[in-house]
């Protein structure tokens, strides 16, 4: 099946030959066959990098409307931006940022792009242009099993499509167990398939010796590398067992060594951010940039770095850009993820250091993707990392058109070999669940359909539930009892209240409170928190900027900051100094290292507006650059929600508008 036979313009026709795109791969010709292009709703479940952005552009350009983008991730957001605006003649608008605002400016696109959370407060306030979509896409519907934004993704698109029922629904995901729960749940035709546009190969090393699931194997020198590691090893006086294997550090840069030799670039997944700024460091010393022969590009994407900021950050990641090898993970700024996706895909950056979030959709295609680590830190302890992330790491393996084959390597030991094998080699992604059934999430969502009117009664809340994910697999009823408990603590928090009519006969409405907290778009926790903030802050003699900054940044809205042991007492101290500017006596708070934490952020964000580079605060508090970033960010949403909160409790604290004009 060809592009040209489609029903598409011929100047989109030729904006996809300019971009190879001629002939359908089989899973875009299977959507095509399910009638993404005559309104039908259609669900993808296929692997990585077979072009399913293709498919979203389909659905979005033969629908009779206005179309929808949402992109779960704010990082992948304006990506896809930038390849929708480039289709020719469509407007293309972008609303991806966290707070407020019917984005009414939005009316008037062909396509939108936004993130689930962007839509849902759309909804909330009211915008009209959500009533008019023809089409919406929703990309990476797998995300509906993660702990905190998935609810938002299925409530949205129950919604959404609850409004609307005539709106096309397009939904892309991973290759996850149970796709056909997914079509069911929406009604819509499944399209799936394993077919990739290279072939990939995935393999256990175990040493400098991989066993490829297709038969093959590798191997490579890890002796050298890990005598090197050995004679630094001795400089540090560190003894180490001749008996022991090499380590996987060594095994995963003698497999990096050996395909960048063989002009190939790789990705290199390891569990934490310490570890992915480790690890690059340690493959600065491979003379990687030579092996590639890119000294000169290499030297020029330092550079590029070295223009965002002089953090240690970027210093260190310049240093590495250099020498062939980046890091990259969530606490990196926007501008440094960027330098390095784009010297990554041009080719002047041999490998990528990474947490498995590069994994999920940025589109930076390797010869080779090595997984040096498997488990990380979670709730219990170290936990093996889910097949589904690991097997998207590896689905970044081969370059369509360059490489013969991509190949992915799970480093092991001899004790791991065969766990690691089964997991990831033989095993099958893990199925997506819905959490919408988590008290938190559900006391948002039902002030939500409460506050803009969609529902009166908790009966009338579970119809609003009934288009769920949730719902498709439990039945509505299922979340009955929920939802009562969530009423319950919504109308103890001053959210919601009970307007009786007859005996016994009630109707739910917002409090004006509740109503304020669900348009600004913060949890029914932070409304309370920050109401009960701005009247104790109001009785204090001398509220300053950092009696706001506390005020915001001890609600679950504001992330945490880790505090480590060392910074402990300074920061106790710090408070202790400062009680007369905060709303929280130090005897009051059940979780003490929570708010201690939160007093850390204030502090922070309070000698931002002080003046405090980002440099400075980068050091001082041992948080990464691209922390700070979103922190100044929520706090901005924050602040004006808490300015927001005062106006309707007729509690002015003029210390909040001065921390906001000064953010
Ligand atoms: N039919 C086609 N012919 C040639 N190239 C194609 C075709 N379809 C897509 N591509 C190219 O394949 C690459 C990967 O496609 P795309 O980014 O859409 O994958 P994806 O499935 O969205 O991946 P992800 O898992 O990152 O979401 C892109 O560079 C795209 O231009």
């Amino acid at each position: 099946m060809r592009v040209r036979d489609l029903p598409l313009s011929s100047s989109v026709v030729d904006h996809f030959a300019e971009r190879g795109v001629r002939e359908l791969y089989p899973p875009q010709r299977a959507a095509v066959e399910a009638g993404v292009c005559g309104g039908a709703d259609v669900v993808a479940a296929v692997p990585t990098a077979s072009g399913k952005t293709f498919v979203a552009q389909l659905a979005l350009l033969t629908a009779g409307g206005p179309g929808l983008y949402v992109c779960p991730l704010r990082a992948l957001a304006r990506e896809k931006y930038e390849t929708f605006a480039a289709l020719p003649g469509v407007d293309v608008g972008i609303s991806t940022g966290d707070f407020d605002a019917t984005g009414e400016e939005l009316a008037g696109n062909d396509v939108v792009v936004a993130t689930s959370e962007k839509v849902d407060s759309a909804i909330r306030n009211g915008a009209s242009w959500v009533d008019e979509l023809a089409c919406v896409v929703v990309d990476e519907v797998h995300l509906l099993g993660a702990k905190r934004r998935g609810p938002t993704l299925e409530v949205t698109l129950a919604t959404l499509r609850r409004r609307n029922p005539d709106l096309q629904t397009v939904a892309l995901s991973a290759t996850v167990d149970n796709p056909d729960a997914i079509a069911d749940w929406l009604d819509a035709a499944l399209v799936e398939s394993d077919w990739r546009p290279v072939e990939l190969r995935t393999g256990v090393a175990v040493g400098g010796d991989v066993a490829f699931d297709d038969g093959t194997s590798l191997s490579v020198d890890v002796a050298s590398a890990d005598e090197a590691a050995r004679d630094d090893d001795e400089e540090v006086g560190v003894e180490k067992n001749e008996a022991d294997g090499p380590d996987a550090t060594e095994v995963t840069a003698a497999l990096v060594a050996d395909a960048v030799a063989d002009g190939g670039q790789c990705l290199a997944f390891v569990r934490s951010r310490r570890e992915a700024v480790d690890l690059a460091e340690r493959l600065a010393d491979e003379g990687l940039a030579e092996k590639l022969g890119i000294e000169d590009a290499a030297a020029a994407a330092a550079d590029e770095a070295t223009d965002v900021d002089g953090t240690l950050t970027g210093r260190q990641l310049a240093d590495c850009l250099r020498a062939g090898v980046a890091f990259h993970h969530a606490g990196l700024r926007s501008g440094h993820r960027s330098v390095v996706e784009s010297a990554f895909r041009d080719r002047d950056v041999a490998c990528i250091c990474a947490t498995p979030t590069l994994a999920a959709g940025v589109n930076v295609p390797a010869r080779r993707v090595v997984v040096r680590d498997q488990r990380r830190y979670g709730e219990a302890g170290m936990e093996w990392i889910p097949t589904l992330e690991v097997h998207q790491m590896c689905g970044r393996a081969g370059r369509p058109g360059l490489d013969p084959h991509g190949e992915a390597v799970l480093v092991a030991d001899a004790d791991t070999r065969a766990a690691v094998h089964e997991r990831y080699v033989e095993g099958e992604p893990e199925a997506v669940e819905s959490q919408l059934a988590d008290p938190g999430a559900l006391r948002t969502h039902v002030l939500a359909a409460v506050a803009t009117g969609f529902a009166a009664t908790e009966t009338e809340i579970l119809d609003v539930f009934e288009g769920t994910f949730y719902a498709r697999e439990t039945g509505a009823g299922g979340l009955a009892d929920a939802v009562a408990v969530a009423v319950d603590d919504l109308v103890a928090a001053g959210m919601v209240a009970r307007e009786t009519g007859g005996v016994e006969d009630y109707r739910l409405v917002a409090t004006a409170v509740g109503e304020t907290t669900s348009k600004q778009y913060v949890r029914p926790e932070t409304g309370e928190r920050i109401v009960a903030g701005l009247r104790a802050a109001a009785g204090l003699s001398d509220a300053t900027t950092l009696t706001a900054f506390e005020v915001i940044c001890d609600t679950p809205d504001m992330q945490d900051t880790y505090l480590g042991n060392a910074e402990r007492a300074d920061v106790y101290r710090f408070a202790r100094t400062n009680s007369a500017h905060l709303t929280t006596d130090m005897t009051e708070p059940d979780d003490f290292e929570g708010w201690l934490e939160s007093v850390k952020t204030a502090r922070i964000l309070d000698e931002w507006i002080g003046g405090a580079t980002v440099e400075d605060l980068v050091e001082r508090y041992r948080i990464g650059p691209g922390d700070l970033d979103s922190r100044v960010e929520r706090a901005e949403w924050l602040l004006s929600a808490a300015e927001a909160l005062g106006e309707t409790i007729g509690v002015r604290v003029p210390a909040v508008s001065r921390a906001r004009s000064r953010l």
